[in-house]
């Protein structure tokens, strides 16, 4: 199964895009992370950072979706999601952002709040499972 095609930014260190194991796909950690570096999701106002988290969010799920697309999946392949967020302060508006993209037969899923992430600027990171498709 090649995953090198993935229309994703690269991998911050030696992890592949997903690994294969039991019929299942287990993607690395996905944050808004662009192909040019920068993150999705934030702006400053008079130097202070302000953060979308929604705009992260559906960074988020492109990644994911170009990464699914490599191996010829698509979001209904997601069987599990792990939600880490930086503050609990985003999970109002994660969970409004989320619905729009799963409904109640979707993967299953934990939110965790966690003090940090690999970039400051990242308030939202996904980890997910998916079923190889067919
Ligand atoms: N998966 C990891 C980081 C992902 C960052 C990104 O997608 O921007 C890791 O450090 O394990």
């Amino acid at each position: 199964m090649s995953t090198a095609a993935a229309d994703r930014p690269k991998p911050l260190a030696n992890y592949p895009f997903l690994r294969e194991a039991g019929g299942l796909l287990f993607l690395s950690g996905v944050s808004a992370r662009q192909k040019d570096g920068t993150i999705a999701g934030v702006s400053r106002q008079a130097g202070e950072a302000i953060y979308d988290v929604a705009e992260q969010f559906r960074a988020i799920v492109t990644n994911i979706t170009e990464t699914l697309r490599a191996v010829d999946g698509t979001l209904s392949d997601l069987v599990d999601v792990t939600i880490f967020l930086t503050d609990m302060a985003y999970y109002p508006a994660m969970n409004c952002e989320y619905n729009k993209w799963f409904g109640p037969d979707g993967p299953a899923r934990t939110t965790v709040g966690v003090r940090q992430l690999p970039h400051p600027d990242m308030v939202v990171e996904l980890k997910v499972v998916a079923r190889r498709p067919d």
